[in-house]
């Protein structure tokens, strides 16, 4: 069996985070293992509060796995601090981790921050590098390379810039696009541009973090990288289309719709 580990936030609404990249894991039939940065109070309406983890239990639950455990590949998402980058980087490196997808993720979709605004840099430096792949969405993409970006031209140039930063491919995501819902991937030489339909009316949860590992799933699996986005891509447009209304806000991802009526 393949492992992906995640390293994130967990969401207790279980809509994004740690919780969304378990299910996705499963979902795809991948083992999965995971290393909480931070604790955030959650629900479909708002964060309410984050608790970020002592950096030096960060290094405890990754050392423990990669002593015990092969790990196919890596998932990072919220990584909340600079304490907690050095710490990822670090680990990561010493053990050699292949295969590692970076999801910046900077702020929540309800508006509240995830990173700490003087680890930005930080995250840059010492994970981008590290990255086979970096998965900034339009917000993201913009705050990493100060440009405005509301088509797909700029799409195409932000991936440049982001790319030159530490030498990964790069998918900016097109979810916040106003028409469409493409991808735009670049691999250092060449653009690839994921269309997908835009699923209309679904203001939904977890879209970033569900694809980032749903491309770590595939990656483990043994896909080439941009077979690993494709797939990706499928998988979170059918999770987005059967998302669930639970609560009094954004509907909630659902991975197992496939699966049909629990006996
Ligand atoms: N309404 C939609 N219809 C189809 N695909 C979508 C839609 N919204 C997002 N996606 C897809 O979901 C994936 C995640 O993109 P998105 O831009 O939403 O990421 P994100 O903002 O990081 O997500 P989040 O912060 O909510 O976890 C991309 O492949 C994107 O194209
Ligand atoms: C722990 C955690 N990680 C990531 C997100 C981003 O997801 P979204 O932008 O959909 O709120 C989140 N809300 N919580």
């Amino acid at each position: 069996m393949k492992v992906a580990l995640t390293i994130a936030g967990s969401d207790s609404c279980g809509g994004a985070g740690i919780q969304a990249d378990l299910k996705t894991f499963g979902a795809l039939g991948v083992y999965g293992m995971s290393v909480i940065t931070a604790v955030t109070a959650q629900n479909s309406k708002a964060v309410l509060g984050v608790r970020e983890m002592d950096a030096a239990f960060v290094r405890e639950q990754i050392d423990c796995l990669f002593e015990d455990i092969r790990i196919d590949a890596v998932k990072i998402g919220m990584v909340s601090n600079i304490e907690i980058i050095d710490v990822i980087g670090e680990c990561l490196k010493k053990n050699r981790a292949a295969n590692i997808v970076v999801d910046p993720v900077m702020v929540s979709k309800s508006g509240y921050p995830l990173l700490r605004p003087e680890a930005v840099n930080e995250l840059i430096k010492v994970l981008f590098p590290l990255a086979e792949v970096v998965t900034p969405n339009l917000a993201e993409a913009e705050l990493i390379t100060g440009d405005k970006i509301e088509n797909t031209g700029q799409m195409e140039r932000a991936a440049v810039k982001i790319y030159r930063l530490g030498g990964a491919k790069v998918i900016v995501k097109g979810g916040h696009l106003t028409e469409g819902a493409a991808d735009v991937y670049y691999d250092g030489r060449e653009f690839r541009h994921f269309k997908g339909t835009r699923i209309e009316n679904k203001n939904t949860h977890g879209t970033g973090c569900t694809f980032s590992s749903a491309i770590a799933a595939f990656l483990a699996r043994g896909c080439p990288l941009d077979q690993a986005v494709g797939r990706a891509k499928e998988y979170v447009s059918g999770a987005i289309r059967n998302s669930l209304k639970l609560g009094g806000g954004t509907d909630l991802i659902n991975h197992f719709y496939h699966l049909g009526q629990v006996p």
